[in-house]
């Protein structure tokens, strides 16, 4: 807390001295009041100072008590606020993607983020050691109390008591915290359910599988099952049992010699006001249920953002500027790579050539490998045997930030940003600022131009349903943006182009116009991509299939055809519904393939056909 805000630190520190100030002359007041009313002569100096003592006390609390909690709230906020900043500082930290598969570190994510049933935020640990502070302050001036007025071993009776069995009923709550805080699989399923219950992803399939019932019995399921778990770290109800009577044998041992004094006459009344309230002052040491139990759950996310704020950045990133690569090529040099904790290698040995300022089409089975050698490319992973380099230049050895700056890519799973179409262009190249004109010749190629128009606020419209003004697009208008994006990012000096399935939500139309606009898109790149599309992956220079975690094929489209390979075999496959077109369908493909007028690049656009088996057929 003090590193988060000092002052406010210290302002709350002095608030609990003084309120603990007020509740240690409670019981002397009163005992000061009690002797001048049972005394002879009734003295009236007494009571006034009695009363004025009792007044003060009232008024500290009710003074203190608000303020407190203000200070409190405002300290917390900002707790708040540092826990979150840290735990996207640290999240955000490592140069590579590769902690995020960790599943230790997703878990301490999950922690510091608060979330899961039953989290709360450390805001409410700071309300709650607010309160539990005085009240631990209070128990102890009351010791010291009922020390002074009684005997001196009383307080340490009831203490040790106290704090006994406090301890056991402390061990309890560490134990179902954890659970509580959704760190058990079961709550933490419960909560990814209500999660997929509350939120638009879901919602389409979910009434259209009718999983309604299903998630519901899920829920409760998970949700009981992680409660028994939170009831098995429950103490005893023998252990309950032992403390009531451990508890009650300590306040007999304590309130009968009292008594016994009393009654003797050797214990005054204003002694004994004042030991019988510093005892009931001393419950404050005890157990204190929501408090405890508040400062535990919510404190639970701040060691997990601390930690995660302490993540190191991963492997020392290179220095080497990488401004204007590559000019000659990128290498795959004998690369294995497995994901963390993902056990089986997806690439093994595998040797790949781009030449810079051409083409290569990366194509294989699912799951083959292609979209993580795109992550390799972009250094966002990094490989576990032999390097990826830059014009000879190895690329864990160049600035990451820089050497992504030359590259611009649209994943396959590329974000859809609920924010502007402006802001989701922009991200392209976060530094610059987005012009009306980059707009226009950024969505001109990415084939979103148009699209502005229909929006109520037109570039800046937000792109969700959920805003006021928002509006959502579909899945093909996602795409056309997320290739501007990227098209922005090489207006701004990105060399390298990687479109991983850029057509897979495109319209037949759409495609074809982004088969025409290919040559203008890649003019000058070094363009890599990734698809299932023949005629995608016709549209480059060269070709290499994917297949066991190495390259088995490279070529151009005519050379892997005559090599009558894998390549040939999945050609002839894909094409095999298209080979005996009917008159209809043989027009239509006719229409499709016949050179554009427009300019060359369509020549490069017509969709493959089987019966040519050649590029250029
Ligand atoms: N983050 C990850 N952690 C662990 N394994 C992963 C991860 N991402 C991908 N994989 C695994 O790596 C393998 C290759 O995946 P990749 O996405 O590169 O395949 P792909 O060739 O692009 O497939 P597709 O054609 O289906 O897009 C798959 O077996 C996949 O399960």
């Amino acid at each position: 807390m003090p590193r988060v805000a000092r002052g406010l630190t210290l302002v709350l520190g002095l608030l609990i001295l003084a309120q603990t100030a007020g509740s240690a002359l409670l019981p002397l007041a009163t005992g000061h009041l009690v002797a001048a009313l049972t005394g002879t002569p009734k003295s009236v100096d007494g009571m006034t100072v009695g009363l004025v003592l009792l007044g003060l006390v009232l008024v500290l609390d009710v003074v203190l008590d608000p303020v407190r909690t203000m200070v409190a709230a405002r300290l917390g906020t900002a707790l708040d606020g540092d826990t979150a900043q840290r735990t996207v500082d640290g999240a955000l930290r490592p140069a590579q993607i590769d902690h995020l598969d960790d599943p230790g570190v997703a878990d301490r994510i999950e922690q510091a983020r608060a979330v899961g049933l039953g989290a709360h935020p450390p805001s409410q640990a700071v309300i709650a050691l607010a309160g539990l502070v005085p009240l631990r302050l209070t128990g102890l001036v009351s010791a010291v109390l009922l020390g002074w007025a009684g005997q001196w071993w009383m307080p340490l009776v009831l203490g040790a008591g106290w704090v006994v069995t406090g301890r056991w009923q402390e061990k309890e709550i560490g134990r179902s915290v954890s659970a509580h805080a959704g760190h058990t699989a079961q709550l933490r399923r419960a909560a990814y359910l209500r999660e997929l219950a509350t939120t638009a992803p879901a919602a389409k399939e979910i009434r259209l599988f009718g999983m309604r019932s299903w998630l519901v019995d899920r829920f409760s399921t998970a949700w009981w099952d992680g409660m028994v778990q939170l009831r098995r770290g429950r103490v005893s109800p023998r252990l309950h049992a032992l403390a009531v009577l451990l508890l009650l044998a300590a306040h007999l041992a304590v309130v009968l010699p009292l008594a016994y004094s009393a009654t003797r006459g050797s214990l005054s009344v204003q002694h004994l006001t004042v030991a019988l309230q510093a005892l009931l002052g001393m419950f404050a040491l005890g157990f204190s249920g929501d408090l405890q139990w508040t400062l535990h759950t919510a404190s639970a996310a701040v060691p997990a953002a601390l930690r995660v704020g302490d993540l190191e950045s991963g492997a020392t990133p290179g220095r080497r500027a990488a401004t204007d690569l590559p000019r000659r090529d990128i290498r795959f040099e004998k690369v294995g790579f497995a994901y963390p904790g993902g056990g089986t290698r997806v690439l093994d040995d595998l040797d790949l050539v781009v030449p810079a300022g051409s083409s290569l089409a990366i194509l294989g089975d699912n799951g083959a490998g292609k979209s993580t050698l795109t992550k390799l490319l972009a250094g966002l992973y990094l490989p576990d045997a032999g390097r990826v380099t830059v014009d000879g230049q190895d690329l864990a050895g160049l600035d990451p930030a820089d050497w992504r700056r030359q590259v611009a890519v649209v994943f396959q799973d590329f974000v859809r940003y609920p924010f502007s179409v402006r802001d989701n262009v922009g991200f392209g190249h976060i530094e610059a600022d987005v012009t009306e004109e980059d707009l226009a010749a950024v969505t001109r190629l990415g084939g979103f131009a148009g699209v502005e128009r229909e929006l109520p606020g037109g570039w800046d419209t937000p792109l969700s349903g959920t805003y006021t003004d928002g509006t959502e697009l579909s899945g093909g208008q996602w795409q056309r943006l997320a290739l501007s994006r990227a098209l922005f990012a090489v207006r701004n000096g990105a060399r390298v182009l990687v479109l991983d399935e850029p057509t897979a939500h495109l319209d037949v139309e759409a495609e074809h116009e982004l088969y025409a606009r290919f040559l203008e898109i890649s003019a000058g790149l070094t363009t890599v991509l990734v698809s299932h599309r023949f005629a995608t992956v016709r549209l480059a220079d060269r070709i290499a299939v994917v297949d066991g975690g190495r390259i088995s094929e490279y070529g151009t489209h005519d050379e892997l055809i005559a090599a009558q390979g894998r390549y040939a075999r999945m050609f002839r496959v894909q094409s095999a519904p298209f080979a005996q077109p009917s008159t209809t369908e043989q027009s239509a493909l006719c229409v499709r393939s016949a050179p554009s007028e427009r300019s060359a690049p369509s020549e490069r656009s017509a969709p493959f056909d089987a019966r040519q088996g050649s590029h250029h057929g």
